[in-house]
């Protein structure tokens, strides 16, 4: 690997809706840039991690350096440093625009633009970036890139006059869009005289060599031996290799300034090296770090027990496992009088904790019971001490307190003219105050709202999306704590309150929601051999009362005679349908009960 001078650096990224087509595109340009072979080509490369290409999302983002010999005879050295797509993980997203100099804007010229392609480019303006509109999938009969090209200069106020035409399936487009990097991104600032200053934008786990740091040198330069220096943290450690990616890595001894990057260096958890820490050299650190460092704070929060209290370990174990990978996963023990022993766990968002679930459940075979997610709720004590509740049934006694505040988040969303009345409505409901609605070109609204953010983790995605067809896009974030009057409601089953199904909610909807939720636990809770009564209360007063009826037959009922293999055949059956229950007192919950409360409003 040659040397790059600086002028011939480019750094960029692409911003994308989901779905606009960003990993095709990605695999575009490291074809043609002969970066990957066809041969080699998996698809969709940069997407690695199974749940990603399941999903088709990008979850964790990853780095890529092509070599590019452009029409003026000169090669280039082109970094494109991939960004995830989802809300959950703007941060990683900021950081990594803040590696760059520029950043493709990639819209699919059937569809236009969306809210979180507004949130990414937004963040891009912000990082002073050079963007360049690339107009996708013009291969399909319903592409319309004049309008699509009108509603980007609407909507972002950026000249689309020479918008590039692509299409990434087809291979339309590549060569201007190469083109257009290296004329318009700007190379990176010869800094290599400064003390050492790297943007780290990206880290994973590897159980052989430690955490792989990935960055982007801002000032300096970087050997192979080098003793370097974590900023935010104060650690030390001596670099055991030194790469790029291309894209798979490749060895090299010395990093520049504007050379992305990879080193590892025996460090032993990704929170050791976090996203948007600066590396700087042990001796002659540089003198400050790089701005924009914040530690990540989950947002959401859920209790994740075993529905067999034997994996409670094996939980213990596999959460270990997954938080040396994700620095933003939280956990601590907890207790609960109903549930045995689990764990309290923090995530950045719902798309996180599913995926954190899914990746407990499939890669360490448990079996789970989560709770509905809780947001992190400010209690004010009547002696003027502040707490901080992730968890509804640990909120202090209403004579206690003085006052219950919450997490407000702004939300915008894009929504086709006439799906904006139901998801009016559907804002309202959730205790939404009206902000903003603008009329853009072609019958699309951006509609801004700001929320709870208790109301937007129960299902307002999906609400969103199935009121609107699928067609409405939203992005929120988080603008601060407001103080409403809000109550415990509990909920009793057979005379005793079930901790995790204890819920924070507003006082004039506490009569509705406890209503709802015991009427759906009767429907969703199995008969028992006797009648099991299900209430909802606040403080001592009962709010809603139900009661599930007694089971008259038992499943052998039928096996008269002495047939023991069809006995333990029926036993089977019924063991195996007990997956995912979890008994409470004597009466055996399914999991469904737990999240029943997002279902409600
Ligand atoms: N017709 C057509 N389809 C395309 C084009 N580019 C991508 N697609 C398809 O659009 C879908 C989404 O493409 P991806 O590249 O996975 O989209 P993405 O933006 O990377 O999605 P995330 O990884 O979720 O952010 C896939 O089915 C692609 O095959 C194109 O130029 N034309």
């Amino acid at each position: 690997m040659t040397d790059a001078a600086v002028s011939r650096i480019r750094n960029f990224s692409i911003i994308a809706h989901i779905d606009h087509g960003k990993s095709t595109l990605a695999d575009r340009l490291l074809q043609s840039t002969g970066t990957v072979s066809d041969r080699e080509m998996k698809e969709q490369f940069l997407d690695s991690m199974d749940l990603e290409r399941e999903r088709g999302i990008t979850i964790k983002l990853q780095a890529a350096r092509m070599n590019y010999v452009s029409e003026d005879g000169e090669t280039y050295v082109l970094n494109l440093i991939d960004t995830p797509g989802h809300v959950d993980f703007s941060y990683e997203v900021s950081r990594s625009l803040a590696a760059c100099e520029g950043a493709l804007l990639v819209v699919d010229a059937s569809q236009g633009v969306e809210a979180q392609t507004l949130a990414n480019v937004y963040l891009a303006l912000e990082h002073d970036l050079e963007i360049i509109p690339v107009l996708n999938k013009i291969d399909l009969p319903g592409a319309e890139p004049e309008r699509v090209k009108r509603e980007i200069e609407d909507i972002i106020g950026l000249d689309c006059s020479n918008a590039i035409l692509a299409s990434a399936k087809e291979g339309l487009g590549i060569p201007e869009i190469l083109e257009s990097i290296v004329h318009l991104v700007p190379s990176p600032e010869d800094t290599i005289e400064k003390p050492l200053r790297a943007l780290i934008f990206d880290s994973y786990y590897d159980p052989y060599r430690g955490v792989i740091v990935y960055f982007r040198v801002m000032d300096g330069q970087l050997n192979k031996g080098d003793r370097v220096k974590l900023m935010a943290s104060g650690k030390e450690y001596d670099i055991d290799e030194l790469g790029v990616l291309s894209p798979t890595q490749v060895v090299v001894d010395s990093l520049h300034a504007g050379e992305v990057g990879y080193l590892s260096a025996s460090i032993k958890a990704v929170e050791d090296a976090r996203v948007g820490d600066t590396i700087t050299l042990a001796k002659g650190s540089a003198p400050s770090p790089l701005p924009g460092y914040t530690e990540i704070k989950p947002m959401v929060f859920c209790g994740l027990f075993p529905s067999d209290s034997e994996q409670f370990e094996d939980l213990r174990e596999a959460l270990d496992k997954l938080r040396l990978n994700d620095a933003a996963l939280q956990y601590e023990p907890e207790t609960s009088s109903a549930m045995g022993f689990g764990f309290r766990c923090g995530f950045l968002g719902l798309l996180h904790m599913e995926i954190v679930q899914e990746r407990l459940e499939r890669e360490y075979n448990l079996d789970l019971i989560t709770t509905a997610p809780s947001v992190i709720y400010r209690v004010t004590k009547l002696d003027g001490e502040v707490v901080l509740i992730d968890n509804p049934s640990n909120l202090p006694d209403p004579q206690n307190r003085e006052r219950i505040e919450e997490p407000y988040v702004q939300v915008d969303m894009i929504v086709p003219e006439e799906f904006v009345g139901p998801l009016m409505e559907l804002s309202q409901t959730r205790r939404g105050d009206f902000k903003d609605m603008k009329y853009l070109a072609q019958g699309r609204t951006t509609l801004t709202y700001e929320l709870p953010l208790a109301e937007v983790v129960s299902d307002f995605f999906d609400q969103m999306k199935s009121r609107s067809r699928g067609y409405a896009s939203m992005e929120y974030q988080l603008i601060g704590y407001r103080e409403n009057p809000l109550v415990k409601l509990d909920i009793l089953i057979n005379g005793d309150p079930v901790d995790p199904l204890a819920t924070i909610v507003h006082r004039d909807k506490a009569y509705y929601v406890g209503k709802a939720l015991v009427e759906r636990l009767k429907e969703l809770i199995p008969r028992h051999q006797f009648k099991i009564p299900v209430q909802a209360s606040i403080g001592s007063r009962v709010v809603a009362s139900e009661h599930i009826p007694a089971l008259r037959k038992d499943v052998l009922a039928k096996c008269y005679g002495g047939d023991i293999s069809r006995k333990k055949k029926l036993l089977q059956k019924q063991a195996k349908g007990k997956k995912r229950l979890k008994a409470i007192g004597t009466v055996d919950v399914p999991q469904e009960a737990f999240m029943a409360v997002l279902k409600l409003q």
